[in-house]
């Protein structure tokens, strides 16, 4: 398989070395051809060459005697039989799901396990009748492979597991793409990692429909999307979309922080009707006649017009700026019969109408009062506007009480939050386009048209008389993908851009499918924005309730879904905790029980080594204990990493007297042996050891804080130490040693 590795790999260099080489040039479709040449080629290199590291990984015999090699890619001979089966075929499924009970038709599955181009394991699941009895068998596959990869040291970037994938994560990976898929499961349960390998799976099978519309992958933070940025990548998808919601409007940088109250406020449904009403409140009605004198007539506009023509433009059910162009015209008919009236009707006639009217509509005064009474709007300049006047936000949320209204009140230049976004996306919703940019957007797209339908040709002529001519190797099962590159290089010379770029530049884009990590942590304002990108729906999230860390937080998977996909969703488990060793989990099963009693921490699939250490020293002493601990726990982890989580409000005074550990606003945070996080931070994340510091000022930091806990001592993968400042809080305390 390797040989043939090296003979594609080669072959697509040389080619990729004499498309460059060519000397073809001189005009439009010459460059766009020899751009998409080397994007063929240069991304199959690409390709081949990220697929080297555990090319095959897996064996399947089948009762019939058959017997298939299963790896990251699918490899053919010179003949097209295969060599290796790709993990995302059907064939291969039966790899991941056979069990003794169920074998599908296998009756041998082989782990492989490689160091660089040589065997150094192979374990065997034999899947005959005997081993029925053997109960254990029945739900670890392939036990020695997973053991070591969960053994292994962490590296700070999450790594993709397509050789150990367990059964019941394989049936999410491969579920079907519509509708919604909601997968709840405790922490290290693997949820992140089948959301990118569901990604991974749906962008194989499903590439005609979403290489056009793009894969949104959603998480908490920037620094949890660093960690997983490698994992598709390494599966061979470059196309995907990571983003934060915070992200998600173009334009806009949300750097601000914000109290956990306002994050609640701004999170909640109410400020629908908030923004809708502060809209609204732009649309004013004058109490008394406005008098005012264009050239030498006097003109009166009566309240009674204004309302009439609001209504009208009410009535139009357009947003803000397009019902403006209503309300404008309504009210300079009004102005102008009044002229007319002045002039004498008599003497005028239709063209002289017009004239009047145009100058109107062009006299300062005229277009001053227009401005006050119905003011063109773009949604920054009505979200800060709102949030930073206390007046127009009582005008505009009664419904709130009057501390929730202060904790959203901030200066207008305040840099934008997180969950601002979601408002920014409700307003654009509420006021819609400026004139200008619909129609500069309607000529664009009149011409991208167009010319998409010419270059859909060329392309196909293209790909025709290159076949034709055997000029360039192409495998009959990328002529499509390549025609679809030549048709898109045509397109797009002006303006190049893959389809993510594209995406996430443009605020109303639609996408094929959106994945979302930690989804507990989203509000329902989030929610809003979210599935404006995604109307058909075609969705996974991946969460675990127990673990939401704020206010704003989803409560129940049922009620978010019921909302927007009723009938069109479907949800999944996760049980099994890959990441934390039992005895860790017993101390996080304590803190998951004063949560809430009901629930249960997802069984460890292994056991540790090391027992978690409780300590509690005086206050006076934690500065000096905290210290020894670190270099202890680095000692005991050699080469592994550390994290040292500590309550939010004391993160500066804690960092100030920590030496050698990354803070959290470090881009290299993640390749630091010793990482200094609160909780929230941390969420997603997994380290070696993990040391808590100062329990109680954890779970003190908010209403949610015994959730933030839970997170806290499920990051580790090996060792968990915590030392508390003063006394152990209650819910560990049966854990003291
Ligand atoms: N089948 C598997 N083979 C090998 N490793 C696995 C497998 N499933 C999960 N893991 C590993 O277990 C760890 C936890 O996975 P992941 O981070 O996806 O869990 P999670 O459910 O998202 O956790 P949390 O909710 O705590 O963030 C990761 O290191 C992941 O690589």
């Amino acid at each position: 398989m390797y040989e043939r590795l090296d003979v594609l790999r080669e072959r697509a260099r040389g080619e990729l070395e004499r498309v460059q080489g060519e000397n073809t040039v001189d005009n439009l479709q010459g460059y766009s051809e020899r751009e998409s040449f080397t994007n063929l080629f240069s991304g199959r290199f690409a390709q081949l060459s990220s697929v080297e590291r555990g090319l095959c990984f897996g064996r399947i015999d089948e009762t019939g005697g058959e017997r298939f090699h299963i790896g990251r890619i699918g490899l053919f001979d010179e003949e097209y039989d295969p060599l290796l089966i790709d993990w995302r075929t059907p064939l291969a499924q039966s790899f991941y799901r056979a069990t003794p009970a169920a074998p599908l038709g296998v009756t041998r599955r082989r782990h492989i396990r490689l160091h660089g181009r040589t065997v150094i394991g192979v374990d065997d699941d034999v899947l005959d009748l005997d081993a029925l009895q053997d109960a254990d068998r029945s739900t670890l596959i392939g036990e020695a492979a997973l053991m070591s990869s969960l053994g292994a040291n962490r590296t700070g970037r999450m790594n993709e597991i397509v050789a150990t994938i367990q059964t019941e994560q394989d049936e999410i990976i491969r579920s079907e793409l519509p509708g919604a898929l909601v997968v709840q499961g405790g922490p290290g349960t693997g949820k992140t990692v089948v959301a990118l390998h569901r990604a991974a799976y749906l962008l194989y099978t499903h590439r005609e429909q979403l290489a056009r519309t793009g894969v949104l992958v959603v998480g908490p933070n920037t620094t949890f999307l660093r960690y997983i940025d490698q994992v598709l990548p390494s599966l061979g998808e470059t196309d995907v979309v990571l983003a934060t919601v915070g992200e998600l409007y173009p334009v806009v940088e949300a750097t601000g922080a914000e109290s956990a109250a306002a994050a609640r406020v701004k999170g909640d449904l109410t400020m629908v009707d908030v923004l809708a009403q502060a809209v609204a409140n732009f649309q004013r009605v004058p109490d008394a006649p406005i008098e005012f004198k264009v050239d030498q007539h006097e003109l009166v506009l009566r309240p009674g017009a204004v309302r009439k023509a609001k209504q009208k433009a009410l009535e139009s059910d357009e947003p803000h700026n397009p019902a403006r162009k209503i309300f404008v015209r309504r009210i300079l008919k009004v102005l102008t019969d009044q002229v007319i009236d002045k002039i004498g009707r008599q003497y005028v006639g239709e063209e002289d109408i017009e004239d009047v009217h145009k100058e109107l509509a062009e006299d300062d005064r005229v277009q001053g009062i227009l401005d006050h009474l119905w003011p063109e709007l773009t949604p920054q300049l009505l979200v800060s506007v709102l949030l930073s006047s206390a007046e127009r936000l009582t005008e505009a949320a009664p419904q709130l009480s009057e501390a929730d209204r202060t904790a959203i009140l901030r200066p207008i230049d305040a840099p934008w939050t997180a969950s601002d976004v979601p408002l920014l996306d409700e307003a654009a919703e509420l006021i819609g386009e400026l004139d200008a940019a619909v129609s500069a957007r309607r000529q664009q797209a009149a011409a991208a048209e167009a010319e998409a339908a010419d270059a859909w040709k060329y392309a196909r002529e293209v790909v025709q008389v290159q076949l034709e001519a055997t000029n360039i190797v192409v495998m009959p099962w990328e002529i499509e993908q390549f025609a679809n590159l030549v048709h898109r290089r045509t397109q797009l010379v002006d303006n190049p851009g893959t389809v993510s770029e594209r995406a996430s530049a443009d605020r109303s884009w639609v996408f094929g499918h959106i994945i979302v990590d930690e989804a507990q942590e989203l509000s329902a304002m989030d929610w809003r924005l979210l599935m404006r990108r995604c109307p058909r729906r075609s969705m996974t999230l991946v969460g675990d309730i127990a673990q939401t860390g704020t206010d704003a937080g989803v409560k129940s998977w049922a009620e978010l879904l019921d909302r927007y996909a009723p009938r069109r969703w479907r949800s999944a488990e996760l049980t099994v905790n890959y990441r934390t060793p039992t005895e860790i989990m017993t101390v996080a099963g304590g803190v998951l029980a004063a949560i809430d009693p009901n629930l249960r921490p997802p069984i460890s699939v292994r056991e540790g080594d090391a027992e978690p250490w409780l300590r509690a020293v005086p206050a006076a002493e934690f500065a000096d204990a905290l210290t020894a601990a670190i270099k202890a726990e680095r000692e005991a982890i050699g080469d592994g990493r550390l994290a040292v989580l500590v309550p939010r409000p004391r993160y500066d005074e804690l960092a100030a007297i920590l030496e050698d550990v990354a803070r959290s606003n470090d881009p290299a945070i993640l390749d630091a042996p010793v990482a200094l996080l609160d909780a929230t931070q941390a969420k997603g994340l997994e380290f070696d050891s993990v040391l808590i510091a100062d329990p109680a000022g954890i779970i003190a930091e908010s209403d949610r804080g015994l959730s933030d806990l839970y997170v806290a001592v499920t990051r580790a993968t090996k060792r968990l130490g915590v030392l508390a400042d003063g006394d152990l809080p209650e819910v560990l305390s049966g854990h003291r040693q």
